[in-house]
């Protein structure tokens, strides 16, 4: 048909499957590279009609999925500022995703932009980049089908981590503003860096080297790139060993069993990937697929291996932040604040409320939560205790920190570390090489080794297991997901379980992101723990058919 409209025309070549139902979630879609294409597409479009309503704004879009499999594959959108796509778009982006035709598809398109207002005259801007994976550069062709045939303008950035793209769009979107955030290309993304790691490490010399292992992700080329503008060894630099860097056979990507790496692989297995070779007390760190999670660990002297986790890292930052901002002078003027998810262990909440006497939030699962939470402090931390997360400076705090007249050296010097670390911190979204920048430089400061940063507190034994039920939907939580409102009478039950616990606190909930409800227990002891999960999965089990 010749005059059939050039988004069902494009369209046509990437049909959606009849049989599947997709949702934009906690981390955009992500499923089977295979069942794809139409998703990608039509995100494409939605990129297009988001960019138009904000008035050419440009928007990001990240085909990527994370520390899933190598045959997996996803899509989310970044907004101008680099932060996650707005919530009340991801229910757009479900629409789009689900229309069953062609036609329908225009059809939400056209609605979309009637609803919106969205003027058609402007020119949608798009940036995008990929992962690793095998799949990436065909559904790289199915979003460029989306983007041409929505007139939207487009550069291809290729292969980036998570937190470059979100970078990159930030820095696009406040190019010649007062607030200009950076030079929008890689090597921008590494100058920024570089001068701040350097800034903030002043004549500090670093002890030991840290072993990054990088999932054989897209995190290992770029990593070995940060490396080339970082002061070298020799230079009282930080030695950096890279592992599991190969992307060339991207089935390695991830791979928990042949390859053993990643960060989920550390968190399941709760040990190093052998190629770690982790002597006694030596530092190693493990990313995630994109390059947007890291997770900290050593083995001691005895052999045992201990997890530095994302609540290990959000505490040491507001540690020493609190700690750089009183020595700046800048104590009264800076509210630092921390923000968790119920997954964050007790321990580490007790530590920084009641040591380090910092307030603390617990927010819903999923990144964008706790970012946004983070923006009410003037100094925000929050990680998710699988390692996703940053520290979050307000504009109000940056102005003191930028316009601040130290009143002695001690203060100068701390104000110049504290200066630097607004720079070193990625404040788009969490980055595991800015992470583990931030990590070294404070470590390094604070003359730690992994063993002195595990003593500041001691985790309660814990356990997260997953539970298949009929239907995860009928599981409501309420209070940050701490407390289940329905299934009726399930948490009645599940309080006066955890009653009979010492130190016990467990919680259920739907994934996001699993066809599952996850059950979290922490007590005591690893045995009571362990005890009270079962119990509470017996519950949902129950309740969950
Ligand atoms: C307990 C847990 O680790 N949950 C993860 C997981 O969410 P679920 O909604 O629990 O499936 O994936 C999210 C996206 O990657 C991540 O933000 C979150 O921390
Ligand atoms: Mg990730």
């Amino acid at each position: 048909m010749a005059s059939q409209h050039p988004i069902a025309a494009a369209s046509a070549k990437f049909p959606k499957p009849a049989d599947r139902t997709f949702q934009y979630g906690t981390a955009g879609f992500r499923m089977k590279a295979a069942i794809l294409d139409s998703v990608v597409y039509r995100a494409g479009l939605l990129a297009a009609l988001r960019s138009r309503k904000l008035n050419g704004q440009i928007i990001g879009v990240m085909i990527t999925a994370s520390h899933n499999p190598p045959d997996d594959n996803g899509v989310k959108l970044v907004d101008p500022m680099g932060e996650m796509l707005e919530g009340t778009w991801e229910a757009y982006a479900t629409i789009l995703a689900n229309a069953p035709s062609d036609q329908a598809l225009v059809e939400a398109y056209d609605k979309f932009t009637l609803d919106m207002k969205i003027d058609s005259a402007i020119k949608p801007r798009v940036i995008f980049a990929r992962d690793t994976r095998a799949s990436g550069p065909r559904l790289v062709t199915a979003l460029v089908a989306a983007l041409e045939a929505s007139g939207t303008e487009y550069t291809d950035y290729k292969l980036l981590t998570t937190p470059q793209l979100h970078y990159i769009t930030r820095c696009l979107n406040t190019k010649g503003t007062t607030y200009e955030y950076g030079e929008p290309n890689e090597q921008g993304y590494y100058e920024k860096l570089s001068a701040a790691f350097r800034a903030a490490m002043g004549t500090k010399k670093f002890n030991g080297s840290v072993t990054v292992d990088c999932a054989n992700g897209v995190g290992g080329p770029k990593l070995r790139e940060l490396i080339k503008y970082l002061p070298s060894p020799t230079e009282g630099g930080l030695e950096i060993k890279v592992v599991n860097d190969d992307v060339v056979e991207p089935e390695r990507l991830n791979h928990q069993i042949s390859y053993q790496c990643g960060a989920d692989f550390v968190k399941t297995n709760q040990r190093a990937p052998p190629s770690s070779h982790s002597t006694p007390l030596a530092r190693c760190a493990s990313l995630d697929g994109d390059a947007d999670r890291i997770m900290y660990y050593f083995v001691d002297s005895d052999n045992s291996f201990h997890l530095l986790d994302g609540d290990r890292i959000a505490t040491l930052a507001a540690l020493y932040i609190g700690d750089l901002a009183r020595n700046a002078g800048l104590g009264e003027k800076l509210k630092v604040g921390v923000v968790q998810t119920a997954y964050a262990n007790g321990a580490s909440t007790a530590y920084i409320t009641q040591d380090l006497k910092l307030p603390v939030v617990c927010t819903p699962t999923g990144v964008k939560h706790l970012h946004h939470a983070a923006t009410k402090f003037d100094v925000g931390v929050y990680f998710e205790a699988n390692g996703h997360g940053t520290v979050l400076f307000s504009d109000v705090a940056l102005k003191r920190i930028n316009k601040y007249e130290p009143q002695s050296p001690a203060q100068s010097s701390a104000l110049d570390v504290l200066r630097a670390l607004t720079a070193l911190i990625n404040q788009t979204v969490g980055d595991a090489l800015s992470d583990l920048l931030l990590v070294e430089i404070i470590l390094a400061h604070k003359s730690w080794g992994p063993k002195e940063w595990d003593l500041t507190y001691t985790d309660l034994p814990n356990r997260l297991g997953r539970i298949e039920v009929a239907d995860r939907n009928i599981f409501k939580t309420t209070d940050a997901e701490r407390k289940l409102e329905s299934p009726p009478g399930v948490q009645v039950q599940i309080d006066a379980l955890v009653g009979k616990y010492k130190n016990g606190r467990s919680f259920a909930r739907a994934s996001g992101t699993e066809d599952a409800v996850r059950v979290y227990a922490e007590a005591a002891t690893k045995g009571e723990a362990d005890e009270l999960a079962a119990k509470v999965a017996d519950v949902v089990k129950r309740a969950g058919g």
